[in-house]
């Protein structure tokens, strides 16, 4: 890294610091409807919702020196390198006036986890985690007909057998320090967002419903 690059860094990182953004994982299986709550969080409690995988795709269609390497990393299933999918989160935090934000579909795997931490310091409030039978998310992947490039049965599978070997660790780590909150996800959106909505709800408001 350059010396103009490494000042640019750690400029990033102490306007982040000094931001302390409240920030919530949003964690759960592909296809078990973590965007789909997200829009509804958004419009209920003020969140800006910032999806990692929508990220990484904007930086393909940007252009970006990156953006071959991405376009194959998620035509696999794989999870981008941290360094690039942290760096468009700390942009995309600095760039909105908000201060609490939907970290959803991050992060997926330890090293996404620990750098994220490292880089930035940020300690999420709590992780919001979508539980969901295989079953059920293969079926609503294969019919989300949004023309993503990953939702086929191929890559599917691929994208299964990640979160299951590399992202669910990332929860039980935090499950073992009592920040994961569970939803039964295989639930119609509706009753999905009513157990959503109580988790966001403020305790002097539950009290005065
Ligand atoms: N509770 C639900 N019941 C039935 N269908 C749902 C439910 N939640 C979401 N869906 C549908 O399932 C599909 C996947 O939902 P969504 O895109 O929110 O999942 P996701 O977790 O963000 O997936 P990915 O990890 O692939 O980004 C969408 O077509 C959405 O409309
Ligand atoms: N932290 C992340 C998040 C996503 N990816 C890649 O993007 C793909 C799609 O992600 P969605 O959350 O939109 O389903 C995912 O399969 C990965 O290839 C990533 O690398 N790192
Ligand atoms: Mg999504």
């Amino acid at each position: 890294m350059g010396t103009v690059e490494a000042a640019n860094k750690q400029a990033i990182e102490s306007t982040l610091a000094q931001k302390k953004p409240k920030v919530v994982f949003v964690l759960g299986g592909p296809g078990s409807g973590k965007g789909t709550q997200c829009a509804n969080i958004v419009e209920h409690f003020g969140y800006t919702h910032l999806s990692a995988g929508d990220l990484l795709r904007a930086e393909i269609k940007s252009g970006s020196e990156n953006g071959t390497m991405i376009q194959n990393m998620i035509k696999e299933g794989k999870i981008v390198p941290s360094e690039v999918t942290i760096k468009l989160l700390e942009k995309a935090i600095l760039e909105n006036e908000n201060d609490k934000f939907l970290i959803d579909g991050f992060p997926r795997n330890e090293e996404n986890r620990a750098a994220f931490e490292a880089v930035t310091g940020i300690v999420p409030e709590f992780v919001l985690f979508f539980d969901c039978p295989e079953e059920e998310m293969e079926k609503r992947l294969l019919g989300r007909n949004q023309g993503r490039e990953d939702d086929n049965i191929d890559t599917i599978r691929k994208r299964f057998k990640v979160f299951l070997e590399s992202s669910l660790p990332v929860i039980e780590h935090y499950d073992s320090k009592g920040k994961v909150r569970k939803i039964d996800a295989a639930k119609p959106v509706g009753e999905v967002f009513e157990a959503v909505k109580a988790l966001f709800t403020p305790v002097d408001e539950k009290a005065a419903a």
